[in-house]
């Protein structure tokens, strides 16, 4: 059997009026791998991101993260997935508006029902983690977008992930804020020994990546060497 933490086969998905998004895309990440996808507008990384996180089923083939098999869970067993194995981040952030950084952070916990020491416990470590210990109180709107950022990476990891999936979390920064938050990523991949798939344009992640998958009209295009 394989140690991977993902593993996809063949995956097509079909949209309505006969778009085919992914055309048989297999691929493997392996635990604590920061794996990149590229591929121009409209190549299919979104499409390929949500069947992996269990969002949305494909047209054909299996995902399978963490011995579960996503592509025949039913709407508890993502429940679940999405809940304990996988964290997310989105390019718009995703905060909710009227809660704090802390709180915002400490939603996932509450929904898995952490104990309250647990989850402030945790709370205060990953906002100090994403460099924002001074900025607990803060809502959303009282932060740059590079700290909205920062609170979702902080979200994504509260309830210990072992997958990670970003799309495009740097869509909405300036290329010097991006560099940053890509770089935590990096780093927050190492400490928390999670395995992510980053979907990106950025130059700055693709060099920090320890795979890049190039995604072309719904196919894997090429692999490129792992960067050490
Ligand atoms: N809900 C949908 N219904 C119909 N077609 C869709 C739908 N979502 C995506 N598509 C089409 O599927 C293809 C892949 O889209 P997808 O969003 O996965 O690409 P992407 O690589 O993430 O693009 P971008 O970088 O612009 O976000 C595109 O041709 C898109 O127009």
């Amino acid at each position: 059997m394989s140690d991977a933490l993902v593993v996809v086969e063949g995956l097509r998905k079909l949209y309505p009026r006969g778009v085919e998004a992914l055309r048989g895309v297999s691929l493997e990440a392996h635990p604590g791998e920061l794996v990149a996808i590229r591929g121009r507008s409209g190549s299919g990384k979104t499409t390929l991101l949500n069947l992996v996180g269990g969002l949305d089923s494909p047209t054909e083939g299996t995902v399978v993260v963490a011995g579960r098999e996503v592509t025949s869970l039913d709407e508890a067993g993502l429940l679940d997935l999405r809940r304990d194995v996988i964290g997310f981040v989105f390019q718009s952030f995703g905060l909710i508006p009227v809660l704090s950084a802390s709180e915002n952070v400490g939603v996932p916990m509450r929904l898995a029902r952490r104990d309250v020491a647990e989850r402030e416990e945790r709370v205060r470590t990953l906002l100090a983690l994403v460099g924002l210990e001074n900025h607990v109180n803060q809502r959303p709107y009282e932060l740059s977008g590079g700290q909205r950022q920062r609170v979702a990476l902080a979200r994504a990891l509260a309830n210990r992930p072992q997958l990670l999936i970003a799309d495009e979390p740097t869509g909405q920064l300036d290329s010097q804020t991006a560099g940053k938050i890509m770089e935590l990523i990096r780093e927050l991949v190492r400490s928390e020994g999670v395995t992510a798939l980053v979907a990106t344009h950025d130059p700055s992640l693709i060099g920090l990546a320890d795979r890049v998958l190039e995604l072309r009209d719904g196919a894997i295009l090429e692999e490129s060497a792992r960067m050490g």
